[in-house]
């Protein structure tokens, strides 16, 4: 059986960007770049005043004749000369012959005179055309997310439209003969709602998918089939909830097999979560998750999270970053197998929480990190740093 850093090679080696795109910039939030924004424009496009007041000749003088205003987008159109200035805004293009922008604060009108009420300081307060990009000059490297900063460059850079990589279109099909529609339980004895569906499809949405349809299947080889095949012309990646394990009813696996399944792995040597699966079938990319809720989340966040992020066209690698951060309680030594603790911020540090099965939802929802355990690793006192990852 692989492990999970051995996983999560052969998952972030088929997390490739499908196609691209052109999408106005308002329809591009949250996607990544097919291609680089280069910026249309020079920002500023002239030499511009950093704040309100009096664009002066320069010269150290107590007084200045006012001879015009500039405003942004329309500026002064003379020069001015030697003990001249010009009202200015913020913005707003510096006129020629002008030296530095006095700010209104510390000066008085007297007449057409500007005197000076305290020294100026070294300060020009002026903005030189191009000091934060010229046009030509590349501003976001393809790949990059267009995050709301990210946004305003492109836009700043005047593009209209962006090159974005397409959205993966994700099936989610789930399988259990218990399950039913959350919310109708209650009404039939042995019943159990279906939850796991909702959380991956967020999830897969959250990290750049496109979820085309959440479908919920019994535990039937003919409807699996029908239902995978159907998943399989539609979606770019098929996920497969439930029936991953040994039991009697466990279908998912056996059934993509006919019709081609060629698994990458089929098990991976993690708590919890081992039987994760993971491969091909005509053509398209195909994941298994375990169906206890806890499960198949905490294994959606290490393989689904960043397969979805590196087929939206970002780095996979985004999506399995760990970092450290100190415990704040003792925590036992780790068996044989990789295990993934759920955890939770308390004050500066981490904790597990209470409740570790595999089955859990509500401590699933308490949990805000992942506490990872390197198979054999030894006990860890409070204060010892350990790896984490956001949920
Ligand atoms: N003899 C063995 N038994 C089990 C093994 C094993 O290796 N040998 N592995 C265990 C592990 S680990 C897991 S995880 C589970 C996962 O099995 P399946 O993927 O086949 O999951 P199911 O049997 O379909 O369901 C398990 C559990 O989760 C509930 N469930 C399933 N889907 C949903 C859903 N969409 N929403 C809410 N709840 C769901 C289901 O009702 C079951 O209670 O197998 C162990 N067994
Ligand atoms: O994934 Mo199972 O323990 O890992 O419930």
């Amino acid at each position: 059986m692989i492990g999970y850093d051995e996983a999560q090679a052969i998952v972030a080696g088929a997390a490739r960007p499908l196609a691209s795109e052109m999408v106005p910039l308002a329809a591009a939030s949250g996607r990544f770049l097919a291609a680089a924004v280069v910026a249309n424009v020079a920002s500023p496009p002239a030499d511009v005043s950093a704040m309100d007041g009096y664009a002066t000749s320069g010269d150290d003088l107590p007084s200045f004749t006012l001879v015009g205003i500039s405003y942004p987008g329309n500026g002064f159109a003379g020069r001015i000369g030697a003990g001249e200035c010009v009202r200015i805004f913020t913005g707003a293009p510096v006129p020629e012959g002008a030296k530095r922008v006095i700010v209104q604060e510390i000066v008085r009108t007297d007449g057409s005179q500007i005197v000076l009420v305290s020294p100026p300081g070294s300060a020009t307060h002026i903005r030189p055309r191009g000091s934060d990009f010229m046009a030509g000059e590349q501003l976001l490297p393809a790949g990059r997310q267009l995050d709301p900063r990210a946004l305003v460059a492109a836009a700043g850079a005047d593009l209209a439209t962006a090159e974005i990589w397409s959205r993966p279109r994700i099936v989610i099909l789930t399988t259990g003969d218990e399950l039913v529609e959350a919310g109708t339980a209650r009404a039939t004895p042995g019943a159990i709602p279906e939850s796991v569906s909702l959380g991956v499809s967020a999830l897969a949405e959250q990290y750049g998918g496109h979820c085309v349809s959440r479908r919920r299947l019994r535990d039937e080889p003919q409807e699996i089939k029908e239902a995978s095949e159907r998943a399989l012309a539609e979606a770019d990646l098929v996920v497969m909830t439930g029936g991953a394990s040994v039991g009697e009813k466990d279908y998912a696996k056996p059934v993509f097999q006919e019709l081609g399944l060629e698994l990458e792995f089929s098990k991976v040597a993690i708590k919890p979560g081992k039987p994760i699966w993971f491969g091909r079938a005509r053509g398209k990319l195909v994941m298994g998750l375990p169906g206890n809720p806890t499960s198949a989340m905490i294994t959606g966040r290490l393989f689904l999270a960043p397969l979805v992020r590196g087929l939206a066209g970002g780095d996979p690698a985004h999506a399995s970053r760990w970092r450290h951060a100190p415990l704040v309680q003792d925590m036992p030594p780790c068996g044989d197998r990789e295990t993934f603790v759920r955890g939770r911020w308390r004050g500066d540090g981490v904790e597990a929480v209470p409740n570790q099965d595999s089955s859990a939802q509500r401590a699933l929802a308490e949990a805000e990190i992942l506490i990872r355990r390197r198979p054999g690793a030894p006990a860890v006192a409070a204060g010892q740093l350990v790896e984490i990852i956001d949920l």
